[in-house]
């Protein structure tokens, strides 16, 4: 078996009297996408926050493709290739769907200082390929301060793939879209993921998303892992039952 993309071990992390992540353990394989679920407080974004850099741990293991990742800035881990969406989508409102993939494709490429003096026609090529993976190239033009939401969600979709990751972080990527939408988005999500070997861990409230696209998923409760495994596994585990899903999954 490859080594994991991802290997977490012995997380911790306290804020104060709350112990907020707890000896979180878990791996991702290139390709995979795992869901990380639990109640409000759990501890979801706090683990999100220590393995994209903005939080150090108090103590454990992060390592990328082998490479210990503790310590490192949030710069530093995006250029090892973690991509990251967010629940507020980062989108600049007045350039074209085109030019915001190419500000991507720019900043991946280190070349963002020259890039007024050839922002037009650098990388567009490569940001209409993009494009047309996330099902937008016939929408390039439009500035994306006039988009549909669930239409700006796949152009930041395109944003993070343009940086390359092997990793990608995606924190409630549905957040504030429709039920249909989201479900749309994750599949998208999903069918690049596998095809481009990248790994994906992410948040979600929407059981109907957790279930239909996550590989396997991982359970926080009170900053412990709780569960762990496929989906039909943590569906059936009773403790999971009680404290997160109740009756409805
Ligand atoms: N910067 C901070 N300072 C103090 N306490 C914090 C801080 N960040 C998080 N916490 C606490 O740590 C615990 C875990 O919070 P976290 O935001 O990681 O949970 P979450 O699972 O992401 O919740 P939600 O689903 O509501 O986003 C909570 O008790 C929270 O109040």
């Amino acid at each position: 078996m490859s080594a994991p993309v991802l290997l977490v071990e012995g997380l911790h992390k306290s804020f104060g009297g709350v112990q907020a992540v707890e000896d979180v353990s878990f791996a991702l394989s290139a390709g995979e996408l795992l869901a990380l679920i639990g109640p409000n407080g759990a501890g979801k974004s706090t683990c999100f926050n220590m393995l994209n850099g903005q939080l150090k741990p108090d103590n454990g293991i992060v390592r990328l493709e082998g490479r210990d990742i503790v310590g490192l800035t949030p710069r530093q881990i995006w250029r090892l290739g973690v991509g990251r969406t967010f629940q507020i989508t980062a989108t600049f409102a007045s350039l074209s769907v085109r030019e915001n993939v190419q500000m991507a494709l720019y900043s991946h490429a280190g070349r963002l200082r020259s890039l007024l003096a050839r922002f037009g026609t650098a990388l567009r090529d490569e940001a209409d390929a993009l494009l047309e993976q996330i099902g937008m190239l016939d929408q390039a033009e439009r500035p994306c301060g006039v988009l549909a939401y669930g239409d700006l969600k796949r152009v930041e979709l395109a944003m993070a793939l343009a940086n390359a990751p092997r990793l990608l972080l995606m924190d409630e990527p549905t957040a504030g879209m429709a039920p249909k939408e989201r479900v749309a988005l994750m599949e998208l999500t999903a069918k690049l993921a596998r095809a481009q070997k990248i790994a994906v861990l992410f948040t979600e409230h929407d059981m109907d998303v957790v279930f239909g696209q996550a590989d396997r998923i991982i359970v926080l409760d009170r900053g412990r892992l709780i569960a762990a495994g496929l989906p039909q596994e943590v569906r059936n585990n009773a403790e999971v039952r009680a404290v997160y899903l109740g009756g409805t999954h």
